[in-house]
């Protein structure tokens, strides 16, 4: 550890709230040597490999939702954070793809619900991607020009629409999952021993250069016992991993694209945050991943195979059209879908009690974190741009 690091952890007072600020400062930038980097990693003294259940996707199941056979995948443990796996990029090439287009043109569509909502008229809102693609194909600065309704957005729900304001789900505020999504959760879900995982709700976050997301943990899901999912396309971000108090310091780790987070157990419930995204060097603003397409010769691995063997993949090949306006987007931007099982098998929502129902849309546009990471007196937050 540095030294900077090792004095801002010693003390014990809100040590994730200090770690959040440096890591989020500007001026001067912080020293990112002490973020773990699970793509580079050789030996560290936190990190230990993880084996998951090779057997619980077949090769063909996991190739539909875009995975590489799971005993192909890097997994790892982080020593005193039990039940939490960090999945090293287990996509085939070519398949980020898909899920990049679904976070910017396909999940962002009605019915499901985005923080544009709460401003703007339901026929504005209506087609984010088609009043965005154009001014995001144009080459060029596009610096001074107005933004799309696409770099406005922050979040997406899916499935049971989390409630910011009462941070809860209903029974009343659902749509219908999608099943691309529910496929993948339940592969990466049984792949660390966690089988029948059903994904009921999404939250996606969209970060631009300076966003972070504030300190929070994810405890409205009404069944803890199931893990929370989360998948990172785009530019890369410091994740930081508390514990179950503000005092415990965090761990500071990367996200690349393609990376996959699992918490669960222990893990399920500690604070965590945000506070930067470290964009790519100008020159190579896509991470490598997301350069392959899968589909030249001797990608035997890749998507190729689907087509061949015409499996009924649920990975679509993303056009050049499209891809055009996705990869402007993300050689600035990053997109994190966290996936949810809310509630346990055969248990329902409570019965709600009427006179405890807060109709209250006004402040959906989501908690955005002071400039240290706090949830103005709230554990689930929301982001902030500064
Ligand atoms: O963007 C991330 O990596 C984290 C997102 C998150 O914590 C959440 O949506 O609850
Ligand atoms: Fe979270």
């Amino acid at each position: 550890m540095t030294k900077m690091a090792a004095s801002m952890v010693e003390h014990g007072e809100d040590a994730f709230r200090k770690l959040f600020k440096f890591y989020k400062r500007r001026n001067p930038p912080p020293d990112l040597r002490d973020v773990i980097d699970f793509s580079k990693i050789v030996k560290h003294e936190k990190v230990f490999p993880t084996e998951l259940n090779p057997a619980a996707v077949s090769d063909a199941e996991a190739r539909r939702t875009g995975l590489r056979p799971i005993r192909d995948w890097t997994a790892f443990g982080l020593h005193g954070y039990p039940g939490f796996i960090f999945i090293s990029n287990p996509f085939l090439p070519g398949s980020q793809q898909h899920w990049v287009r679904q976070c910017l043109k396909t999940y962002p569509q009605k019915p499901n619900v985005c923080n544009l909502d709460i401003h703007m008229a339901p026929t504005e809102t209506q087609d984010i991607w088609g009043r965005s693609a154009d001014a995001l194909r144009k080459t060029g600065s596009r610096v001074r020009e107005p933004k799309t309704l696409l770099e406005k957005l922050r979040w997406v729900t899916l499935g049971y629409h989390y409630n910011w304001d009462t941070k809860t789900y209903s029974a009343d505020h659902y749509t219908l999952f999608p099943s691309d999504l529910h496929s993948i959760s339940l592969h990466v879900a049984a792949a660390c021993r966690f089988p029948g995982f059903n994904a009921e709700a999404g939250i996606l976050n969209y970060y631009r250069s300076d966003s972070s997301l504030g300190i929070h943990v994810d405890e409205s899901e009404l069944d803890h016992t199931r893990p929370l999912l989360s998948f990172s396309f785009g530019q890369s971000a410091v994740f930081l991993l508390g514990g179950t108090q503000r005092e415990d310091p965090p761990t500071a780790m990367y996200m690349h694209s393609g990376d996959v987070m699992v918490m669960s157990g222990h893990s399920r419930l500690l604070y965590h945050a945000v506070p930067r995204v470290v964009p790519a060097p100008k020159g190579d603003p896509l991470h490598p991943s997301l350069e392959e397409d899968g589909l030249g010769p001797g990608s035997d691995q890749g998507l190729a195979q689907d087509h061949t063997q015409g499996e009924a993949t649920l990975i679509q090949p993303v056009s050049e059209e499209d891809w055009a306006v996705c990869s402007r987007y993300i050689e600035t931007s990053r997109v994190n879908m966290t996936i949810r099982q809310v509630l346990g098998s055969g248990q329902a929502f409570p019965a709600m009690d009427m006179t405890d129902k807060r109709i209250d849309v006004g402040h959906t546009d989501g908690y955005h974190d002071s400039q240290d990471g706090e949830n103005v007196g709230l554990k689930r937050r929301r982001r902030s741009d500064s």
